[in-house]
Protein backbone atom coordinates (compact mmCIF):
# COMPACT_ATOMS: atom_id res chain seq x y z
CA UNK A 1 0.00 0.00 0.00
CA UNK A 2 1.43 3.34 -0.87
CA UNK A 3 2.44 5.73 1.81
CA UNK A 4 1.06 8.56 -0.05
CA UNK A 5 -2.55 7.57 1.46
CA UNK A 6 -1.31 9.88 3.96
CA UNK A 7 -2.26 12.67 2.08
CA UNK A 8 -6.39 11.40 3.07
CA UNK A 9 -7.75 15.09 4.07
CA UNK A 10 -9.64 15.60 7.27
CA UNK A 11 -6.86 14.21 9.82
CA UNK A 12 -6.22 17.26 11.04
CA UNK A 13 -7.57 18.42 14.42
CA UNK A 14 -5.35 21.12 14.92
CA UNK A 15 -6.80 23.68 13.07
CA UNK A 16 -5.06 26.88 11.92
CA UNK A 17 -6.87 28.89 9.56
CA UNK A 18 -4.90 31.82 7.83
CA UNK A 19 -2.63 31.48 11.16
CA UNK A 20 -5.26 33.60 13.33
CA UNK A 21 -6.07 30.33 15.08
CA UNK A 22 -9.86 31.54 15.75
CA UNK A 23 -11.15 28.15 14.26
CA UNK A 24 -10.48 25.98 17.79
CA UNK A 25 -12.88 28.05 19.51
CA UNK A 26 -15.72 26.25 17.11
CA UNK A 27 -14.33 23.25 17.96
CA UNK A 28 -16.94 21.33 16.71
CA UNK A 29 -16.46 22.09 13.34
CA UNK A 30 -12.95 20.21 12.07
CA UNK A 31 -12.14 22.04 8.97
CA UNK A 32 -8.23 21.73 7.81
CA UNK A 33 -6.09 24.50 5.99
CA UNK A 34 -5.97 22.39 2.96
CA UNK A 35 -10.04 22.56 2.79
CA UNK A 36 -10.52 25.84 3.25
CA UNK A 37 -7.87 26.37 0.10
CA UNK A 38 -10.24 24.11 -1.72
CA UNK A 39 -13.51 26.24 -0.69
CA UNK A 40 -11.54 29.35 -2.18
CA UNK A 41 -10.73 28.21 -4.80
CA UNK A 42 -14.43 26.59 -5.84
CA UNK A 43 -15.84 30.04 -4.62
CA UNK A 44 -13.55 32.32 -6.60
CA UNK A 45 -14.51 33.19 -10.23
CA UNK A 46 -11.98 35.36 -10.82
CA UNK A 47 -8.42 36.98 -10.05
CA UNK A 48 -8.26 39.07 -6.70
CA UNK A 49 -6.45 42.61 -7.94
CA UNK A 50 -4.22 43.92 -5.09
CA UNK A 51 -2.80 47.36 -4.60
CA UNK A 52 0.04 46.24 -2.82
CA UNK A 53 3.75 46.67 -4.30
CA UNK A 54 5.68 43.12 -3.96
CA UNK A 55 8.81 43.00 -2.39
CA UNK A 56 11.95 41.33 -4.25
CA UNK A 57 15.16 40.11 -2.32
CA UNK A 58 18.12 38.30 -4.15
CA UNK A 59 21.43 37.38 -3.29
CA UNK A 60 22.84 37.67 -6.89
CA UNK A 61 23.02 41.99 -7.83
CA UNK A 62 24.04 41.47 -11.36
CA UNK A 63 20.75 39.53 -11.95
CA UNK A 64 18.42 42.39 -13.63
CA UNK A 65 15.15 42.33 -12.61
CA UNK A 66 12.27 43.20 -14.73
CA UNK A 67 8.78 42.71 -14.71
CA UNK A 68 6.27 42.16 -18.06
CA UNK A 69 3.67 44.22 -18.19
CA UNK A 70 1.52 41.75 -21.09
CA UNK A 71 2.17 38.12 -22.09
CA UNK A 72 3.05 38.51 -25.87
CA UNK A 73 6.29 40.65 -24.26
CA UNK A 74 7.17 36.71 -22.10
CA UNK A 75 8.13 35.32 -25.38
CA UNK A 76 6.51 32.11 -25.02
CA UNK A 77 5.21 29.52 -27.38
CA UNK A 78 1.84 31.06 -29.80
CA UNK A 79 0.04 28.00 -28.43
CA UNK A 80 0.48 28.56 -24.67
CA UNK A 81 -0.63 32.23 -25.41
CA UNK A 82 -3.78 31.04 -27.01
CA UNK A 83 -4.67 28.87 -24.00
CA UNK A 84 -3.79 31.26 -21.70
CA UNK A 85 -6.49 33.88 -23.38
CA UNK A 86 -9.10 31.45 -23.60
CA UNK A 87 -8.76 31.29 -19.92
CA UNK A 88 -9.66 34.83 -19.50
CA UNK A 89 -6.61 36.18 -19.06
CA UNK A 90 -5.30 39.83 -20.62
CA UNK A 91 -2.49 40.93 -19.00
CA UNK A 92 -0.24 39.42 -16.08
CA UNK A 93 -1.31 39.64 -12.34
CA UNK A 94 0.81 41.90 -10.19
CA UNK A 95 2.53 38.62 -9.00
CA UNK A 96 3.07 37.38 -12.38
CA UNK A 97 4.85 40.38 -13.52
CA UNK A 98 7.21 39.87 -11.79
CA UNK A 99 7.39 35.86 -11.08
CA UNK A 100 7.12 35.36 -14.80
CA UNK A 101 10.47 36.60 -16.13
CA UNK A 102 12.17 34.85 -13.46
CA UNK A 103 10.49 31.43 -13.85
CA UNK A 104 10.78 31.70 -17.34
CA UNK A 105 14.79 32.76 -18.03
CA UNK A 106 17.32 31.16 -18.99
CA UNK A 107 19.39 30.87 -16.04
CA UNK A 108 16.47 28.98 -14.14
CA UNK A 109 15.61 31.08 -11.16
CA UNK A 110 14.82 29.36 -8.02
CA UNK A 111 11.61 31.25 -6.63
CA UNK A 112 10.05 31.37 -3.06
CA UNK A 113 6.84 33.46 -3.82
CA UNK A 114 4.29 34.36 -1.06
CA UNK A 115 1.15 36.73 -1.86
CA UNK A 116 -2.35 36.30 -1.33
CA UNK A 117 -4.87 33.47 -2.05
CA UNK A 118 -6.23 34.26 -5.56
CA UNK A 119 -3.39 36.59 -7.00
CA UNK A 120 -2.14 34.46 -10.03
CA UNK A 121 0.28 32.52 -8.30
CA UNK A 122 -0.93 28.79 -9.76
CA UNK A 123 -1.39 30.30 -12.98
CA UNK A 124 2.26 31.47 -13.03
CA UNK A 125 4.06 28.24 -12.07
CA UNK A 126 1.76 26.18 -14.99
CA UNK A 127 2.71 28.38 -17.65
CA UNK A 128 6.78 28.04 -16.34
CA UNK A 129 5.82 24.56 -16.40
CA UNK A 130 4.42 23.84 -19.36
CA UNK A 131 7.39 26.35 -20.80
CA UNK A 132 10.00 23.89 -19.62
CA UNK A 133 8.23 20.58 -20.71
CA UNK A 134 10.72 18.96 -23.50
CA UNK A 135 7.99 17.00 -25.56
CA UNK A 136 10.57 15.52 -27.53
CA UNK A 137 11.34 13.57 -24.20
CA UNK A 138 8.60 10.91 -23.60
CA UNK A 139 9.71 10.89 -19.67
CA UNK A 140 8.74 13.10 -16.41
CA UNK A 141 10.34 16.44 -16.67
CA UNK A 142 8.23 18.48 -13.84
CA UNK A 143 6.97 17.74 -10.33
CA UNK A 144 3.85 19.78 -8.89
CA UNK A 145 3.80 19.02 -5.40
CA UNK A 146 -0.21 19.64 -3.45
CA UNK A 147 -0.88 18.83 0.12
CA UNK A 148 -4.16 17.16 -0.95
CA UNK A 149 -5.40 14.71 -3.34
CA UNK A 150 -8.38 17.57 -4.41
CA UNK A 151 -5.71 20.27 -4.33
CA UNK A 152 -3.88 17.82 -6.87
CA UNK A 153 -6.39 17.61 -9.08
CA UNK A 154 -7.35 21.58 -9.08
CA UNK A 155 -3.96 22.17 -10.28
CA UNK A 156 -4.07 20.27 -12.83
CA UNK A 157 -7.19 21.28 -14.14
CA UNK A 158 -5.41 24.58 -14.62
CA UNK A 159 -2.64 22.81 -16.56
CA UNK A 160 -4.90 21.27 -18.60
CA UNK A 161 -6.60 24.40 -19.44
CA UNK A 162 -3.71 26.57 -20.08
CA UNK A 163 -2.12 23.73 -22.31
CA UNK A 164 -5.61 22.94 -24.66
CA UNK A 165 -3.57 24.27 -27.45
CA UNK A 166 -0.33 22.05 -27.11
CA UNK A 167 -2.17 18.76 -26.59
CA UNK A 168 1.24 17.20 -27.01
CA UNK A 169 2.10 18.12 -23.26
CA UNK A 170 0.80 15.32 -21.65
CA UNK A 171 0.15 15.37 -17.67
CA UNK A 172 -0.36 12.59 -15.22
CA UNK A 173 -2.09 12.45 -11.38
CA UNK A 174 -0.34 11.22 -8.72
CA UNK A 175 -2.49 11.15 -6.23
CA UNK A 176 -4.27 8.39 -4.08
CA UNK A 177 -6.31 6.02 -5.95
CA UNK A 178 -4.10 6.20 -8.98
CA UNK A 179 -2.25 2.85 -9.51
CA UNK A 180 0.55 1.46 -12.08
CA UNK A 181 1.31 -2.04 -12.83
CA UNK A 182 5.20 -2.55 -11.85
CA UNK A 183 7.96 -1.86 -13.65
CA UNK A 184 5.71 0.47 -15.70
CA UNK A 185 7.60 3.38 -16.80
CA UNK A 186 5.50 6.82 -16.54
CA UNK A 187 5.97 9.02 -20.00
CA UNK A 188 3.82 12.12 -19.15
CA UNK A 189 5.46 14.60 -18.87
CA UNK A 190 4.30 16.61 -15.91
CA UNK A 191 3.60 14.80 -12.65
CA UNK A 192 0.86 16.72 -10.05
CA UNK A 193 -0.04 15.20 -6.65
CA UNK A 194 0.99 14.61 -3.21
CA UNK A 195 4.38 14.11 -1.75
CA UNK A 196 3.69 11.02 -0.03
CA UNK A 197 2.69 9.22 -2.92
CA UNK A 198 5.15 11.04 -5.43
CA UNK A 199 7.92 9.28 -3.06
CA UNK A 200 6.68 6.15 -3.68
CA UNK A 201 6.00 6.32 -7.16
CA UNK A 202 9.58 7.93 -7.33
CA UNK A 203 11.97 5.60 -5.21
CA UNK A 204 10.26 2.76 -4.20
CA UNK A 205 8.66 2.18 -7.69
CA UNK A 206 11.28 3.63 -9.93
CA UNK A 207 8.02 4.12 -11.34
CA UNK A 208 10.03 7.68 -13.60
CA UNK A 209 13.77 8.95 -12.98
CA UNK A 210 13.83 11.38 -10.79
CA UNK A 211 17.31 12.67 -11.96
CA UNK A 212 15.56 13.62 -14.82
CA UNK A 213 13.28 16.39 -13.27
CA UNK A 214 13.66 19.63 -14.42
CA UNK A 215 11.49 22.04 -12.56
CA UNK A 216 10.03 21.39 -8.71
CA UNK A 217 7.19 23.38 -7.85
CA UNK A 218 5.88 23.21 -4.46
CA UNK A 219 2.16 24.43 -4.04
CA UNK A 220 0.26 25.92 -1.21
CA UNK A 221 3.31 25.86 1.40
CA UNK A 222 1.58 27.30 4.14
CA UNK A 223 -1.20 24.26 4.11
CA UNK A 224 1.85 22.06 4.16
CA UNK A 225 3.94 22.62 6.67
CA UNK A 226 0.66 22.41 8.95
CA UNK A 227 -0.02 18.84 8.00
CA UNK A 228 1.74 16.17 9.39
CA UNK A 229 4.45 14.66 7.44
CA UNK A 230 4.09 16.42 4.36
CA UNK A 231 6.84 18.75 5.14
CA UNK A 232 9.46 16.10 5.61
CA UNK A 233 8.00 14.63 2.75
CA UNK A 234 8.52 17.47 0.63
CA UNK A 235 12.26 17.46 2.49
CA UNK A 236 13.22 14.24 1.46
CA UNK A 237 11.26 14.50 -2.47
CA UNK A 238 14.01 17.60 -2.91
CA UNK A 239 17.03 15.53 -2.02
CA UNK A 240 16.97 13.14 -4.76
CA UNK A 241 16.42 16.29 -7.58
CA UNK A 242 19.58 17.26 -9.30
CA UNK A 243 21.22 20.11 -8.85
CA UNK A 244 20.03 21.87 -12.25
CA UNK A 245 16.35 21.59 -11.23
CA UNK A 246 14.58 25.10 -11.10
CA UNK A 247 12.83 24.84 -7.87
CA UNK A 248 9.84 27.46 -6.45
CA UNK A 249 7.69 27.38 -3.50
CA UNK A 250 4.54 29.38 -3.34
CA UNK A 251 2.71 30.13 -0.14
CA UNK A 252 -0.59 32.17 0.16
CA UNK A 253 0.67 33.33 3.82
CA UNK A 254 3.91 34.43 5.52
CA UNK A 255 5.45 33.01 8.50
CA UNK A 256 8.91 32.90 9.39
CA UNK A 257 8.45 29.28 9.92
CA UNK A 258 7.12 28.97 6.41
CA UNK A 259 10.46 30.85 5.18
CA UNK A 260 12.17 28.15 7.15
CA UNK A 261 10.80 25.33 5.29
CA UNK A 262 11.36 27.18 1.83
CA UNK A 263 14.86 27.91 2.41
CA UNK A 264 15.58 24.34 3.14
CA UNK A 265 13.79 23.79 0.06
CA UNK A 266 14.80 25.78 -2.75
CA UNK A 267 18.45 26.90 -2.87
CA UNK A 268 19.81 30.62 -3.43
CA UNK A 269 16.35 31.98 -4.01
CA UNK A 270 14.69 35.11 -4.96
CA UNK A 271 11.92 35.65 -3.04
CA UNK A 272 8.89 37.75 -3.62
CA UNK A 273 6.91 39.08 -0.66
CA UNK A 274 3.51 40.10 -1.07
CA UNK A 275 3.41 41.01 2.41
CA UNK A 276 0.69 43.21 3.93
CA UNK A 277 -2.61 41.66 3.36
CA UNK A 278 -5.02 45.14 2.30
CA UNK A 279 -7.11 45.77 5.49
CA UNK A 280 -10.44 44.78 5.07
CA UNK A 281 -12.67 48.21 5.39
CA UNK A 282 -16.45 48.74 5.69
CA UNK A 283 -16.27 52.43 4.10
CA UNK A 284 -18.60 50.96 0.85
CA UNK A 285 -20.79 49.23 2.71
CA UNK A 286 -24.34 50.27 3.85
CA UNK A 287 -25.49 48.59 7.49
CA UNK A 288 -28.55 47.97 8.77
CA UNK A 289 -29.96 46.24 11.64
CA UNK A 290 -33.67 44.90 11.72
CA UNK A 291 -35.47 44.40 15.14
CA UNK A 292 -37.53 41.19 15.36
CA UNK A 293 -39.37 40.08 18.83
CA UNK A 294 -38.61 36.24 17.91
CA UNK A 295 -37.40 33.87 15.96
CA UNK A 296 -40.94 33.72 13.73
CA UNK A 297 -40.23 37.30 12.85
CA UNK A 298 -37.10 36.74 12.19
CA UNK A 299 -37.50 34.06 9.59
CA UNK A 300 -40.24 36.09 7.95
CA UNK A 301 -38.06 39.29 7.92
CA UNK A 302 -35.59 37.31 6.10
CA UNK A 303 -37.64 35.71 3.59
CA UNK A 304 -39.46 39.46 2.74
CA UNK A 305 -35.81 40.25 2.31
CA UNK A 306 -35.56 37.69 -0.60
CA UNK A 307 -38.89 38.84 -2.12
CA UNK A 308 -38.49 42.96 -2.05
CA UNK A 309 -34.40 43.24 -2.56
CA UNK A 310 -33.31 41.95 -6.20
CA UNK A 311 -30.79 40.52 -4.08
CA UNK A 312 -27.23 39.68 -6.63
CA UNK A 313 -25.80 37.27 -4.33
CA UNK A 314 -26.00 36.79 -0.37
CA UNK A 315 -24.53 35.09 2.62
CA UNK A 316 -26.14 34.47 5.38
CA UNK A 317 -24.41 33.54 8.91
CA UNK A 318 -25.36 31.63 11.77
CA UNK A 319 -23.49 31.32 14.84
CA UNK A 320 -24.32 27.08 14.75
CA UNK A 321 -24.29 24.39 12.54
CA UNK A 322 -27.59 23.45 13.77
CA UNK A 323 -28.63 26.56 13.42
CA UNK A 324 -27.71 26.99 9.98
CA UNK A 325 -28.99 23.74 8.70
CA UNK A 326 -32.50 24.39 10.35
CA UNK A 327 -32.63 27.31 8.26
CA UNK A 328 -31.74 25.58 5.50
CA UNK A 329 -34.54 23.32 5.51
CA UNK A 330 -36.62 25.95 7.06
CA UNK A 331 -35.88 27.69 3.75
CA UNK A 332 -35.93 25.18 1.22
CA UNK A 333 -39.29 23.92 2.41
CA UNK A 334 -40.66 27.31 1.28
CA UNK A 335 -39.16 27.29 -2.18
CA UNK A 336 -36.18 29.23 -1.66
CA UNK A 337 -33.06 28.02 -3.42
CA UNK A 338 -30.29 28.18 -1.05
CA UNK A 339 -27.09 25.97 -0.16
CA UNK A 340 -25.07 25.57 2.90
CA UNK A 341 -21.93 25.59 3.90
CA UNK A 342 -21.06 24.25 7.46
CA UNK A 343 -18.55 21.49 9.29
CA UNK A 344 -21.30 18.55 8.47
CA UNK A 345 -20.76 18.43 5.12
CA UNK A 346 -18.38 16.30 3.52
CA UNK A 347 -15.39 18.42 1.63
CA UNK A 348 -17.15 17.87 -1.96
CA UNK A 349 -20.69 18.48 -1.24
CA UNK A 350 -19.34 22.27 0.36
CA UNK A 351 -17.45 22.50 -2.95
CA UNK A 352 -20.58 21.70 -5.06
CA UNK A 353 -21.84 24.36 -3.14
CA UNK A 354 -19.61 26.99 -3.57
CA UNK A 355 -19.32 25.90 -7.28
CA UNK A 356 -23.24 26.16 -7.89
CA UNK A 357 -23.03 29.75 -6.01
CA UNK A 358 -20.16 30.54 -7.71
CA UNK A 359 -21.81 29.97 -11.36
CA UNK A 360 -24.98 31.69 -10.32
CA UNK A 361 -27.07 28.51 -9.75
CA UNK A 362 -27.89 29.46 -6.16
CA UNK A 363 -27.57 32.98 -5.04
CA UNK A 364 -28.00 32.17 -1.33
CA UNK A 365 -25.80 30.12 0.59
CA UNK A 366 -25.99 30.17 4.80
CA UNK A 367 -22.82 29.07 6.58
CA UNK A 368 -21.25 29.13 9.61
CA UNK A 369 -19.35 31.35 11.80
CA UNK A 370 -16.33 28.81 11.32
CA UNK A 371 -17.13 29.13 7.55
CA UNK A 372 -16.84 32.80 7.28
CA UNK A 373 -13.28 32.66 8.87
CA UNK A 374 -12.02 30.64 5.68
CA UNK A 375 -12.97 31.70 2.73
CA UNK A 376 -13.41 35.32 1.48
CA UNK A 377 -16.71 36.66 0.04
CA UNK A 378 -15.80 39.66 -2.28
CA UNK A 379 -18.02 39.07 -4.93
CA UNK A 380 -20.81 38.74 -2.44
CA UNK A 381 -23.69 41.62 -2.46
CA UNK A 382 -25.50 40.80 0.53
CA UNK A 383 -24.68 39.54 3.97
CA UNK A 384 -27.03 38.94 6.23
CA UNK A 385 -26.14 38.44 9.94
CA UNK A 386 -29.08 36.29 10.93
CA UNK A 387 -26.92 35.61 14.18
CA UNK A 388 -24.47 38.73 14.67
CA UNK A 389 -20.89 36.89 14.75
CA UNK A 390 -19.93 36.61 18.91
CA UNK A 391 -16.89 35.30 20.88
CA UNK A 392 -17.71 31.45 21.76
CA UNK A 393 -16.16 31.83 25.06
CA UNK A 394 -16.88 35.58 26.29
CA UNK A 395 -20.58 35.63 24.33
CA UNK A 396 -19.31 39.24 23.63
CA UNK A 397 -19.54 40.60 20.10
CA UNK A 398 -16.57 39.70 17.71
CA UNK A 399 -15.03 42.50 15.88
CA UNK A 400 -12.94 40.74 13.49
CA UNK A 401 -15.59 38.61 12.76
CA UNK A 402 -18.23 40.83 11.39
CA UNK A 403 -15.09 42.75 9.63
CA UNK A 404 -14.17 39.39 8.30
CA UNK A 405 -17.63 39.26 7.57
CA UNK A 406 -18.99 41.81 5.71
CA UNK A 407 -15.41 44.05 5.14
CA UNK A 408 -14.28 44.43 1.66
CA UNK A 409 -10.41 45.08 0.68
CA UNK A 410 -9.86 48.92 -0.76
CA UNK A 411 -10.09 47.74 -4.61
CA UNK A 412 -13.48 46.09 -4.42
CA UNK A 413 -15.23 49.55 -4.31
CA UNK A 414 -18.65 48.40 -4.87
CA UNK A 415 -21.32 49.02 -2.93
CA UNK A 416 -22.56 46.40 -0.08
CA UNK A 417 -25.14 46.02 2.09
CA UNK A 418 -25.10 44.41 5.70
CA UNK A 419 -27.90 43.75 7.07
CA UNK A 420 -28.11 42.62 11.26
CA UNK A 421 -31.04 40.96 13.39
CA UNK A 422 -31.53 42.37 16.48
CA UNK A 423 -33.73 40.17 18.74
CA UNK A 424 -33.66 41.80 22.36
CA UNK A 425 -31.48 43.99 24.35
CA UNK A 426 -28.26 41.89 23.98
CA UNK A 427 -27.78 41.62 20.35
CA UNK A 428 -28.77 45.75 20.38
CA UNK A 429 -26.55 46.63 22.43
CA UNK A 430 -24.03 44.99 20.01
CA UNK A 431 -24.81 46.85 17.23
CA UNK A 432 -24.06 50.25 19.44
CA UNK A 433 -20.29 48.74 20.30
CA UNK A 434 -20.47 47.70 16.38
CA UNK A 435 -20.74 51.53 15.54
CA UNK A 436 -18.72 52.53 18.20
CA UNK A 437 -16.20 50.49 17.54
CA UNK A 438 -15.87 50.71 13.51
CA UNK A 439 -16.88 54.57 13.20
CA UNK A 440 -19.84 53.76 11.37
CA UNK A 441 -23.44 54.38 11.54
CA UNK A 442 -25.79 50.90 11.20
CA UNK A 443 -29.51 52.05 10.12
CA UNK A 444 -32.43 50.37 11.67
CA UNK A 445 -34.25 49.19 8.91
CA UNK A 446 -38.21 48.41 9.10
CA UNK A 447 -38.77 44.71 7.30
CA UNK A 448 -42.12 45.69 6.14
CA UNK A 449 -41.49 48.90 4.63
CA UNK A 450 -41.17 47.59 1.07
CA UNK A 451 -40.28 50.96 0.11
CA UNK A 452 -37.39 51.62 1.92
CA UNK A 453 -35.93 47.88 1.26
CA UNK A 454 -36.64 48.44 -2.32
CA UNK A 455 -34.91 51.86 -2.46
CA UNK A 456 -32.06 50.26 -0.95
CA UNK A 457 -31.81 47.68 -3.40
CA UNK A 458 -32.43 49.14 -5.95
CA UNK A 459 -29.14 51.74 -4.83
CA UNK A 460 -26.75 48.74 -4.50
N1 LIG B 1 -3.34 37.19 -15.37
C1 LIG B 1 -4.57 36.85 -15.02
N2 LIG B 1 -5.63 37.54 -15.51
C2 LIG B 1 -6.90 37.20 -15.17
N3 LIG B 1 -7.22 36.18 -14.34
C3 LIG B 1 -6.20 35.47 -13.81
C4 LIG B 1 -4.83 35.76 -14.12
N4 LIG B 1 -4.06 34.88 -13.46
C5 LIG B 1 -4.90 34.08 -12.76
N5 LIG B 1 -6.18 34.43 -12.98
C6 LIG B 1 -7.40 33.83 -12.40
O1 LIG B 1 -7.50 34.32 -11.07
C7 LIG B 1 -7.91 33.31 -10.17
C8 LIG B 1 -6.83 33.10 -9.14
O2 LIG B 1 -5.63 32.67 -9.75
P1 LIG B 1 -4.72 31.53 -9.12
O3 LIG B 1 -5.53 30.34 -8.78
O4 LIG B 1 -3.56 31.35 -10.03
O5 LIG B 1 -4.30 32.25 -7.76
P2 LIG B 1 -3.41 31.68 -6.57
O6 LIG B 1 -2.62 32.85 -6.08
O7 LIG B 1 -2.67 30.49 -7.02
O8 LIG B 1 -4.47 31.29 -5.49
P3 LIG B 1 -4.29 30.20 -4.30
O9 LIG B 1 -3.31 30.77 -3.34
O10 LIG B 1 -5.67 30.09 -3.73
O11 LIG B 1 -3.80 28.96 -4.94
C9 LIG B 1 -8.18 32.08 -11.02
O12 LIG B 1 -9.56 32.07 -11.31
C10 LIG B 1 -7.35 32.32 -12.28
O13 LIG B 1 -7.92 31.68 -13.39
Amino acid sequence: MASGDSDIPGKMDNLNIENDGNASQNGDENVTPAEFSLMRKALRSKLIHTTNQVDVFQNDPNNPLYSVKSFEALNIPEELIRGIYDMGFSKPSRIQETALPLLLDKHRTNLIAQSQSGTGKTAAFILASLYRVDVSQQEPQIIILSPTYELALQTGEVAKQMAKYKPEITIRYVIRGETLPRNTKIAEHILIGTPGKMIDWALKYNFFNIKKISVFVLDEADVMIDTQGLRAQSIRLKQYLPKSCQMMLFSATYSDEIMDFARQIIPDPVVILKLRLEEQSLDNINQYYIVVRNEEEKYEALTNLFGTVAIGQAFIFCETKISASRLVQQLRKDGHSVGLISGDLTVEQRNEALRRFRDGQERVIVATNVMARGIDVEQVTIVINYDLPTNPETRNIDFDTYLHRIGRTGRFGKEGLAINFVDGDRTMQMIRQLEEHFKRPIKKLDATDVDEIEKIGNDM
